[in-house]
């Protein structure tokens, strides 16, 4: 990999990101992100717009002193005023730049600046040459490049490049642009602007249609070497050109040759943090970090991830620090998701009814939106013995208790394993105890119950009760789970049900 080749990363969140309503951040709010864009591998944070308030201004202050790695760069407009104020918010930057700019459509030309051409070209050029004046790293935008006149774009391009700037932004300012006219805009100023090699060219898209990120891809394949991004893709209006997938895009088609500085383990942290810093949701669809990003609920995506995670995924969710994919259990899933599931909660595989399970968990998921963990707990240990096939697991067949005061609790027990049925009497403290005390001397094993736990479902006497478990057995846990009106049969269900999972 050549260093011709090395796309740098300008990250906005805090400049384009923070202007959408209800994305306002405190400065400590502001600072505590740009730290983490430092740790994430950002080479610019545009920190702010240093003449829109007090407050803006001091927050660029505070980052160009906590944050030492990256450029530190704040907005300006193209007059003096405002890039007066932008040089002495940035006075401790270490690494510091100034972006000025200005329209550049005929549109903006004319119903923004009620001006010409001409007039802007000057104004242009002017800001560049007085920002030179405070820093030797200079952007120029050229605001909604992406309907200007190609012809004019690059006079103007060639104009702020003569006049000092370091790097030149073609913003699709409205998100306008299909990818293969913004790409072919990149070319155009690539072939046409003399003196293009004297700077850097960058792309800054919005989503207006959905296309900033294809079009910020199509721009550095014809030449741009920055990209213009935002954590989540946040962004006035439909929001800007999200980093995580420029990043992740480039580093999946490594192909195409292009590099980044991204630490890409760290996105999804940072996704998070600028999620609930700025209170914005990310969808669940969103690529790379939605919640669905590695989610999969349907039966043939389960079974395909299942057999070779390759199958459905062209990203590893550890790359962007997702510690692993989700097998989603919903009315759509089939045996093996099922299957991969209750495996992971304990259940010994060749002794499940897998079939007869798989149709009780349809009719429970068509009723539901998700099956949880407690949902197949529930299904396993209600005490319906079709669940487990008959020559291999451990069944209650018999349940009987005698207790009162002042009686002596007794219970006898038949269960039936491997297919043949054995039966003990037992004394205990209690009905639960005696019953336990019964299996223990059919399975001449003594398994200790290590927690115990008994919920009604709503309350009231005639309710159902549930019983959790936990069990120890050579050193290891094992849960159980049982459910009747009956709370001693909900016991036994739940030791049976821990057993099943031992031997
Ligand atoms: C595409 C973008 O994202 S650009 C950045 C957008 N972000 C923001 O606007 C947030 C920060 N903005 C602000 O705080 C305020 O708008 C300020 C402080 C910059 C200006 O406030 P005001 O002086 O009250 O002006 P207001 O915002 O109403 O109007 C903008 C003025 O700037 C002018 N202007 C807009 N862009 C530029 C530019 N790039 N260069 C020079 N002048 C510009 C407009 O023509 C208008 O001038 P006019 O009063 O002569 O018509
Ligand atoms: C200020 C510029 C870079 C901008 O945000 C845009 O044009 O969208």
């Amino acid at each position: 990999m050549s260093d011709k080749n090395r796309v740098y990363v300008f990250d906005t969140t805090l400049r384009d990101g923070e202007q959408v309503p209800g994305c306002q951040l405190t400065t400590v709010e502001k600072i505590t992100i740009a730290k983490e864009l430092e740790a994430l591998g950002v080479d610019v944070i545009e920190a702010g717009f240093p003449i829109s308030s007090p407050g803006d201004f001091q927050s660029v202050v505070e980052i160009s002193k906590a944050v030492s790695e990256p450029v530190i760069c704040a907005l300006t407009r193209a007059n003096t005023m405002d890039i007066d104020a932008a040089a002495e918010a940035l006075r401790f930057a270490k690494r510091k730049r100034i972006h000025t700019g200005i329209g550049s459509s005929d549109m903006h030309i004319k119903y923004k600046f009620n001006s010409t051409r001409e007039e802007i070209l000057k104004r242009a050029a002017d800001a560049v040459k007085y920002a030179r004046k405070f820093v030797d790293d200079v952007e120029f935008y050229a605001e909604d490049a992406g309907r200007a006149d190609n012809a004019y774009l690059a006079q103007m391009i060639e104009a702020v490049i003569a006049a000092g700037a370091t790097v030149v932004n073609i913003p699709d300012t409205n998100g306008y642009c299909l990818p293969d006219q913004y790409g072919a805009k990149i070319k155009y100023l690539m072939d046409h602007v003399s003196n293009i090699d004297k700077a850097i060219i960058s792309v800054h898209c919005h989503n207006d249609l959905g296309m900033a990120t294809a079009n910020s891809i199509a721009g550095v394949i014809n030449g741009a070497r920055q990209v213009e991004c935002t954590i989540n893709g946040i962004g006035e209006r439909a929001g800007n050109t999200s980093l995580e997938e420029v990043a992740m895009i480039l580093k999946t088609h490594h192909a195409l040759g292009y590099h980044t500085g991204i630490q890409s383990k760290k996105l999804y942290h940072l996704s998070n943090m600028v999620e609930t810093m700025m209170r914005m949701p990310v969808q669940p669809n969103k690529a790379i970090i939605g919640r669905n990003a590695f989610a999969h609920s349907s039966g043939i995506h389960q079974d395909g991830v299942l057999k070779h995670r390759e199958n459905y995924e062209i990203l590893n969710p550890e790359d962007v620090g997702i510690e692993s994919n989700a097998i989603i259990l919903t009315a759509r899933s089939g045996r093996h998701a099922l299957k991969h599931h209750l495996e992971r909660l304990g259940y010994k595989l060749d002794k499940v009814n897998l079939d007869e399970v798989y149709q009780r968990f349809l009719v429970m998921a068509d009723s539901k939106k998700e099956i949880s963990d407690a949902d197949l707990l529930e299904l396993m240990g209600n005490g319906n013995d079709q669940n487990y096939t008959d020559d291999k697991a451990i069944k209650v067949t018999l349940l009987q208790v005698v207790c009162g005061d002042p009686l002596r609790p007794m219970a006898t027990v038949k269960l039936k394993i491997n297919g043949e049925e054995k039966e003990a009497s037992s004394a205990g403290n209690g009905p639960v105890d005696a019953a336990i005390n019964a299996i223990h001397e059919i399975i001449k094993d003594q398994i200790d119950i290590d927690e115990f736990n008994i919920q009604s479902m709503r309350g009231g006497s005639k309710d159902v009760s549930k019983v959790n478990m936990r069990v120890k057995h050579n050193g290891q846990s094992y849960y159980g789970y049982g459910t009747s009106t009956d709370i001693v049969n909900a016991s036994m269900h739940a030791y049976v049900d821990a057993l099943n999972k031992i031997y």
